[in-house]
């Protein structure tokens, strides 16, 4: 098979991606995740340039002799998962998913990582499971699909995605027919959406699914689970990318180890 996507090459696809990770960073907490993968069980493989460092870990591990079979959330970590050797099948065949493993653009930092203790936590903005924006890849609608088949569901992050009120654009994958409806239900709602563009094609971004991505600009989101209910009720949303409540724990990487946030 060609080398669609050279491990050294390292998924350079970044343009909607928060800058500023180191690769060490990423490497330590995709990596300590990676140690969670038990014999013989179910793997979700998330997509990105933290999640690949799970990828590869699983992959050396599989080379040792680790019984796993992955499913992979895109096009992109199916191709890194067949490189590094990950037996692969998909969510209709197996009976469950054990462990998840993804990558995030933005974690908000909550001050208590567990809600169930936390007496300020409101429904709206209970932090149990952890409050995320993903998509900058594109890939949120199979990575929540399969985030919320898994038993377990880890997500890897550097400092950078760390912050105290998510504020970044919400990429909301719509159905093609749709781009203009949702464009103008997001604006009634005080969002200001921008049709994805592709870098490398005359045209917008179009998914693995077929669908376009509107990254919707809300400013900070004070109520990010009321929010993710609403999206999901626009006709021609697909998937959007807020993730409320469906981790289990947070591994944040830095240069020098890792921090287990659980939830
Ligand atoms: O949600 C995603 C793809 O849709 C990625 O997990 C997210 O964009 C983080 O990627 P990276 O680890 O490269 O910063």
């Amino acid at each position: 098979m060609y080398n669609v996507f050279p491990l050294a090459a390292r998924l350079r696809n970044q343009s909607m991606k928060t800058e500023g990770g180191s690769e060490t960073a990423k490497r330590n907490a995709g990596e300590r995740a990676a140690e969670e993968v038990t014999d013989g069980s179910v793997v979700g493989l998330g997509t990105g340039s933290t999640a690949a460092y799970a990828i590869e870990a699983i992959g050396r591990a599989v080379d040792d002799g680790l019984d796993v079979r992955g499913i992979p959330t895109s096009f992109q970590s199916r191709q890194l998962a067949l490189e590094v050797g990950i037996p692969l099948t998909s969510l209709d065949a197996v009976d469950g998913v054990d462990l998840a493993i993804d990558g995030a653009d933005q974690v908000r930092d909550d001050p208590s990582p567990n809600a169930e203790t936390d007496a300020n936590a409101t429904a709206a903005n209970s932090n149990g499971g952890g409050t995320l924006i993903k998509g900058g890849g594109g890939a949120h609608a199979r990575e929540k699909l399969v985030a919320a088949a898994a038993d377990r569901y880890l997500v890897v992050a550097d400092p950078s995605k760390l912050i105290p009120e998510l504020d970044r654009s919400v990429p909301v994958e719509i159905l093609p027919a749709a781009h203009t409806t949702v464009a103008e239900r997001v604006r009634e709602l005080g969002g200001e959406p921008t049709l994805r563009d592709a870098e490398h094609k005359d045209g917008p971004v179009v998914t693995d699914n077929g669908n376009l991505v509107l990254d919707v600009a809300f400013g900070p989101i004070d109520s990010p689970a009321e929010l993710a209910t609403t999206l999901a009720s626009i006709p021609g949303v697909v998937e959007h990318g807020l993730f409320i409540g469906l981790a289990d724990a947070t591994y944040v990487g830095t240069d020098d180890g890792v921090e287990k946030r659980t939830y």
